[in-house]
């Protein structure tokens, strides 16, 4: 039997993480429990011949109707076994067809099986004393499985495997009848237009027909806001989009009203939403999908993760993650000329990352010119023998400048964030802890040269580098994949370097953060010389 989940999630602010994480932690704890069905094992509830739409229940109706049979996620850990996270599904529901591209075997690519499996944890760690091992995932007194880092800061027993995520043999939606409705959510990251792009190519691809693929505008609101009309989408109308950063449709925070947004679904026949979010437009996503089920609509909601922060548990890497980095060193470049360039200069970067620093941590790695690294995952003092300032005085003698890079949620604890405020969303928002910095360093520092540099919106508003670009259009075609291999409630990407397909409830428990114990953060320590300030 698997241990109950152990949440241990420090967060700055308070604006979700009582009923954004908690009740995602909730209900996953509650699935913990639920029955598994094996996808192979789902009875077909629907009669072959029989449309759709037809054969359900009108929304809202009383339990009277064949039931979609949506398989729960599994989070339990039985040690050892083939034991797979499931995925839930419509199938139970759907007709089996062959797909389209079975003719020429998928351009010769072949199919994925749904027994395909690909490993959630990629090192076996002798104990938990090895470098990134983190939470026992069983609780038989005798454990010998560690998580990885992947999973830093969130204990959640796991199978060992995942569904491989890729093109069926088999798909359950005709591909002539399916409307199709793509949304993206939340803030800015380089790729929403690749990905819109990869979505809207690929269901074309399929065959569901010119004029059937819906844009929604501005975010949720937009399936529901009169003075947002959806657009249509065809091959033509995303032709060179992903030249461009931002997002076609527009995006927005707040304004996931389910009722409406369901009510919208069933009233235009979508088959398919595709949610291009980050934590919350993920949750949204699970949120429409439960809604969709309890009302009985046929429809599969599959999220692809979006995330500037790169903060989705599990995924190795988010999209626009690396064009982001790649754009904030732009930034530490300059702090590094201008500080060298200065008598006793500090050149403070301010990056973005509201609970996890890893925009920060990595473009400080890769820049290498970077002296002071502080991000929101691990506290820092700025005075005393241990803290910053006097490292920085250490630093200025010895060189005679210094660069600091700070995530924007870092210090939160110390910038008195008690009365946090929340934007629509219910993202806390951050106190400037950029420009806190550099007013404490000039009370402290009277003599140096401080240059101030906040890159902000420019690194998240850019298109994608080479990397990114093809990152985001796998992720698109796996998306349309999914849905038309029937499965619903579903995100994937790239875990242990190999695509899989995940739960949504999975990766939304908490957001993903740096291990302040693992290889990645103080590797960057050891590289720059950076003691703890605390
Ligand atoms: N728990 C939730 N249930 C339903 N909808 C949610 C939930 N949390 C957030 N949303 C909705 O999801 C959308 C996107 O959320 P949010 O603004 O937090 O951005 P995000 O997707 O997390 O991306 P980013 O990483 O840029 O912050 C918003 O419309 C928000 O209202
Ligand atoms: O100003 P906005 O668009 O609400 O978003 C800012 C936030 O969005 C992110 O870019 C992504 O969550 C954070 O790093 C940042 O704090």
């Amino acid at each position: 039997m698997a241990s109950a989940l152990v949440l241990n999630i420090p967060r700055p602010g308070t604006c979700y993480t009582t009923e954004h994480i908690g009740r995602a932690a909730a209900a996953a704890r509650q699935r913990v429990t639920a029955q598994q069905q094996p996808l192979s094992a789902r009875p077909a509830l629907v009669p072959p011949a029989a449309s759709r739409r037809a054969v359900l229940p009108p929304a809202r109706s009383t339990n009277t109707g064949p039931d979609i049979a949506v398989t729960n996620f599994a989070v339990e850990a039985p040690d050892k076994s083939d034991e797979v996270l499931e995925c839930p599904s419509l199938r139970g529901a759907l007709r089996p067809r062959p797909s389209p591209f079975v003719v020429n075997n998928n351009f010769g690519g072949g199919f994925v099986s749904d027994e395909d499996r690909v490993a959630l944890s990629a090192i076996k760690f002798a104990s938990g004393e090895s470098a990134g091992a983190k939470c026992i995932t069983s609780d038989d007194g005798q454990s010998d499985r560690w998580l990885e880092a992947s999973m830093e800061q969130l204990c959640v027993p796991l199978p060992p495997w995942a569904l491989r995520a890729g093109a069926r043999e088999t798909i359950w939606f005709n591909p002539a009848e399916v409307n199709a409705a793509i949304v993206t959510c939340g803030g800015l990251c380089p790729g929403l237009n690749d990905v819109v792009q990869g979505l809207v190519s690929k269901l074309t691809d399929y065959g569901v027909p010119e004029g059937n693929v819906m844009g929604i505008r501005y975010g949720f609101r937009g399936f529901y806001d009169r003075a947002a009309k959806p657009v249509v989408l065809t091959k033509q109308a995303v032709e060179g989009i992903h030249l461009e950063g931002g997002t076609l449709l527009g995006t927005s925070r707040g304004g996931a009203d389910m009722r409406q947004i369901v009510k919208q679904i069933d009233l235009w026949g979508i088959d398919m939403v595709f949610v291009v979010g980050g934590n919350g437009g993920n949750a949204g996503a699970a949120a429409i999908q439960e809604a969709l089920e309890k009302h009985k609509i046929l429809c599969s909601v599959v999220g692809v993760p979006k995330s500037i922060d790169n903060d989705i548990l599990l995924i190795d890497k988010t999209f626009g993650f690396d064009t982001a980095v790649e754009e904030a060193q732009r930034a530490l470049l300059a702090a590094k000329v201008e500080a060298s360039s200065a008598y006793r200069g500090i050149g403070v970067v301010k990056l973005m990352g509201r609970q996890s620093g890893f925009i920060a941590m990595q473009a400080s790695m890769a820049s290498g010119v970077v002296d002071v690294c502080l991000i929101p995952e691990v506290p820092f003092k700025l005075t005393g023998e241990n803290g910053m300032f006097s490292y920085l005085d250490k630093v200025l003698s010895e060189k005679g400048h210094a660069v600091v890079c700070v995530a924007e949620g870092a210090g939160q604890d110390t910038l008195n964030a008690q009365e946090v405020k929340c934007d629509a969303s219910g993202n806390p928002i951050l106190k400037d802890v950029g420009t806190w910095l550099r007013s404490e360093m000039k009370r402290h520092f009277k003599d140096a040269d401080i240059k101030y540099i906040d890159p902000s919106y420019l690194i998240r508003s850019i298109p994608t580098i080479s990397g990114d670009r093809i990152y985001c259009k796998v992720l698109a075609h796996n998306a349309v994949h999914a849905a038309f291999a029937g499965f619903t409630g579903v995100t994937m990407g790239l875990v242990n370097t190999h695509y899989c397909y995940l739960p949504i409830r999975t990766v939304i428990q908490a957001p993903r953060r740096v291990d302040p114990r693992g290889k990645t953060w103080n590797r960057l320590r050891v590289s720059i010389g950076q003691p703890n300030f605390y």
